[in-house]
């Protein structure tokens, strides 16, 4: 009889961390990813709108891997006003070779937290000026905790200003950051500024309406914007394609459905099969691109992507079973 492994959520957290490990493991998945071998379908997604809700289902399959994860992640965005986190869910592992159940990762979104935030730094530390100390982050919830947190193991982070709707839960975070990070992290309350005074920008909420504008980018900037990864939410002007000098999506085809590109299609400052006006060396590849002069206004727009849930999880289970973690049982 086939043997299932079941992690829970704390033994995920011993397992995997936010850390030099994590960032190596979802940049390699990205170079898989570029390399064109991953088969990655398009991201299921259902939405809720009734209750500020989405589901999307996840995977991809890599080549040389001999797991292959299915993820299923809830986002519900009124849930903080309950208590309840914003997103949750689970990932399922099954063999490459014989499509058999192996595994189920009982994460609620922990998994999905690590492999969005260790994007967010390999995003930094290809497109971000090497000397970048200064970050702006976009939102107040978990993501920009671990965006933060991810900046600040690439780059050599001395500030930051988090700017968030609700003052209140700006603040919170500002003085949890700035005790955990050991940065000065403050709270601000005019967005257009904190923007402007950055090196790095993130922006990490569900906003359907543009919240940067791109008169507010400055040379030297890069800018991940991850919030946006459903046809309707919309964090930077579409204006800032115009702008900015080099554009990464996580995945050209997600981007343009559901990313910032979406929206810069349908405001027409990007074209179809793009590329962006007042180009000196824009790319659109998956990763591996450096940052070639420190004025470059840079972009990465992050929808998340399956190969990030199948890096994740089969490290995750591969670190879980070094330490003998999980029960087995026979299904
Ligand atoms: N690209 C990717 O791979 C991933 C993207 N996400 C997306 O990132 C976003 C944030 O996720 P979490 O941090 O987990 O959520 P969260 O609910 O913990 O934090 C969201 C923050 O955005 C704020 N916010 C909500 N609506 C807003 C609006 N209209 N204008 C300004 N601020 C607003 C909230 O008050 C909160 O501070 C979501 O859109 C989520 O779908 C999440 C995980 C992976
Ligand atoms: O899988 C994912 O990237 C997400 N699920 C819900 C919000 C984002």
């Amino acid at each position: 009889m086939p043997t299932l492994k079941i992690l829970t959520e704390s033994e995920l957290r011993q397992a995997v961390q936010l850390n030099a490990d994590a960032i190596e493991c979802i940049e390699s998945a990205f170079a898989a990813l570029a390399s064109g071998e991953v088969v990655m379908p398009p991201i299921l997604s259902m939405a809720i709108e009734e209750f500020n809700g989405e589901v999307d289902v996840k995977t991809a399959y890599v080549p040389g891997f001999e797991s292959f994860a299915i993820k299923m992640s809830p986002g519900f965005f009124d849930n903080p006003k309950v208590g309840l986190p914003s997103t949750s869910g689970l990932m399922v592992l099954f063999a490459a070779r014989t499509g058999m159940l192996e595994a189920v990762l009982l994460d609620n979104g922990y998994l999905t937290d690590i492999r969005t935030a260790a994007a967010g730094a390999v995003a930094a530390r290809y497109l971000a000026r090497s000397d970048a100390e200064r970050v702006c982050i976009v939102g107040a919830g978990r993501q920009s905790r671990l965006q933060l947190e991810a900046l600040c193991l690439v780059r050599p982070i001395q500030s930051a200003v988090v700017w968030a709707r609700n003052h209140d839960r700006g603040k919170s975070a500002a003085l949890e950051l700035s005790e955990s990070l050991g940065v000065s992290v403050t709270f601000g309350s005019d967005l257009k500024k904190a923007v402007s005074s950055a090196d790095i920008v993130v922006t990490t909420t569900p906003s359907a309406d543009p919240l940067v504008m791109a008169d507010w980018l400055c040379a030297g900037q890069h800018i991940t914007s991850m919030g946006s990864d459903q046809a309707h939410k919309n964090e930077l002007d579409p204006g800032c394609f115009a702008v900015v000098d080099r554009y990464v999506p996580d995945r050209r085809s997600q981007t343009e459905k559901l990313g910032e590109l979406h929206h810069a299609l349908e405001a027409g400052t990007a074209s179809v099969g793009f590329n962006i006006p007042r180009t000196r060396r824009h790319c659109c590849r998956q990763s591996g691109e450096s940052v070639e002069s420190d004025e470059e206004i840079t972009l990465c727009d992050l929808t998340g992507t399956g190969v990030q849930d199948t890096a994740i999880a089969t490290f995750a289970r591969m670190r879980a079973e070094a330490v003998s973690a999980g029960i087995d049982i026979e299904v």
